[in-house]
């Protein structure tokens, strides 16, 4: 016994499962399994029983009649739009941006408004079994300070659009802001950065050629609303001879380093063209179907062999940051679009929303699959409820059985922010009074 022991490796912490989903290298369940994490990183999957006499863990968690998986990430949100929730129902896009959402961002956005607005969504996203989401939005150094603060790990949007707002009043002043923060955080563990330009109609030509620039110097991701209606694309045309995404091909944007959001109007040349360049696609079905803006044609990007991964939007949009929710939709949306249920099966759709996600933020190195060297993004998925009986598939319940409320437990690089369905870095009581405090400030603005 006293030679077992001496040979077995100290490590913080070990967390066994009945199920274990690692999304890679394959897609199937591991039964009894054990993730052995060290210093915040994955340095084994292996049979419980093996793991058992390999590992000294400081910590032991076992999880009888849950799932282990890679924490979701959601590829597109706006964070601090939570305090938006509700404000602007049923009515499509341009209607909802112009004649509501910008006037009340006009109205409301500042620095409390981001950082309160951010809180609320880490907490949901993180309730809810996301551990990394890429956000655009104003004050986005308020974002990236909050998720750094709660442990949770951000892409985080150098944003630009053509009009002035409480963060920055020109292009000028947008872009340096964004840059400053890059510079001042580029180091920070758990932080990533893309460029984040609004949309093709709302950012000059010339200053997508900047942000070009800067993206190649800087080999950062650009990340951007694109063909998100058919007015969008109609419009376009009609004031620049071409569709948008001919004009971001003409501008070089267009690649691997280019995450294009909704790509709701696609002709079959505009598919290949997005293969060949290896440009990735963030398909968000509900906010999508909520405008009633179109259908992402997902089924004919996969086949065509373009990256799709999935996001929520912002939660006025949505009106939610639940990516369990999110996969069901794009699973049967995948299906109901392509008119073949054999489109979006349940495996392709948890890796759209794991590591289809991490590839198209180019963190693939570091998250989206439980893999030794991998950071140790992982949750937990309590399966022993009745509404998850009898257990024929774990894969298949989670994308077409599971509520986000059944994520018991969820670290991010190895640090547990759910336990037991509590949150340890986020104080939930002063979160919920600053919310109300917004809520009577937004409904008195409104009246
Ligand atoms: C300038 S920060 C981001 C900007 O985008 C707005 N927004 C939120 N959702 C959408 C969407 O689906 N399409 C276009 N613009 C969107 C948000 O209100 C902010 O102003
Ligand atoms: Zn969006």
């Amino acid at each position: 016994m006293g030679v077992i022991l001496l040979s077995m490796k100290t490590v913080d912490l070990m967390l066994s499962a009945r199920w274990v989903v690692p999304i890679e290298p394959s897609g199937a369940v591991l039964e009894n399994h054990s993730l052995v994490i060290h210093d915040g990183r994955i340095v084994a999957l292996v049979p419980t029983d093996q793991a058992l006499t390999q590992f000294q863990p400081a910590e032991h968690q076992q999880f009888v009649e849950h799932a282990l998986m890679p924490g979701l990430v959601n590829a597109h949100t706006h964070s601090p739009m939570t305090l938006l929730r509700g404000v602007a129902d049923d009515m499509p896009l341009y209607e909802w941006l112009q004649q509501h959402i910008w006037p009340m961002e006009a109205r409301h956005v500042s620095e409390e408004f981001a950082h309160d607005g951010s809180l609320l969504a880490l907490a949901e996203q993180l309730r809810g079994g996301t551990t990394c989401f890429n956000d655009m939005y104003f004050f986005p150094e308020v974002t990236a300070k909050v998720t750094t603060q709660a442990g949770m790990r951000g892409s985080i949007g150098l944003l630009l659009i053509d009009f002035a707002s409480a963060w920055a009043s020109d292009a000028n002043e947008y872009i340096q802001k964004g840059l400053d923060l890059y510079d001042s955080n580029k180091t920070e563990p758990l932080l990533s950065f893309c460029f984040a330009p609004h949309a093709p109609y709302s950012v000059s030509e010339d200053n997508l050629r900047r942000i070009k620039v800067l993206a190649d110097e800087l080999d950062l991701p650009i990340h951007m609303h694109v063909h998100e209606t058919a007015q969008e694309v109609n419009e376009f045309q009609a004031r620049f001879g071409m569709r948008p995404l001919e004009k971001l091909a003409q501008l070089g944007i267009s690649g691997p380093n280019f995450l294009a959001v909704h790509m709701t109007q696609l002709t079959d040349a505009e598919i290949d063209f997005l293969a060949e360049s290896g440009t990735h696609v963030l398909h968000c079905p509900e906010a999508s179907l909520k405008l009633a803006s179109g259908f992402c044609p997902v089924h004919r990007l996969q086949e065509a062999g373009v990256n799709v991964a999935i996001g929520t939007d912002g939660t006025a949009s949505n009106n939610d940051l639940d990516m369990f929710g999110e996969m069901r939709t794009a699973a049967l949306l995948g299906k109901g679009v392509s008119g073949n249920a054999a489109a979006l099966p349940a495996e392709t759709t948890l890796r759209m929303a794991t590591l289809n996600s991490a590839v198209a933020l180019g963190l693939a190195d570091e998250i989206g699959s439980l893999v030794p060297g991998k950071a140790a993004d992982v949750i937990a998925v309590d399966l022993s409820e009745l509404e998850s009986q009898p257990m024929t598939s774990p894969i298949s319940h989670l994308v077409y059985a599971v509520g986000r409320h059944q994520v018991s437990d969820v670290w991010v690089a190895g640090r547990q922010l759910l336990r037991q369905r509590r949150l340890t870095s986020i104080d939930e009581a002063d979160l919920r009074a600053r919310i109300i405090e917004w809520q009577k400030r937004i409904a008195a603005a409104r009246h």
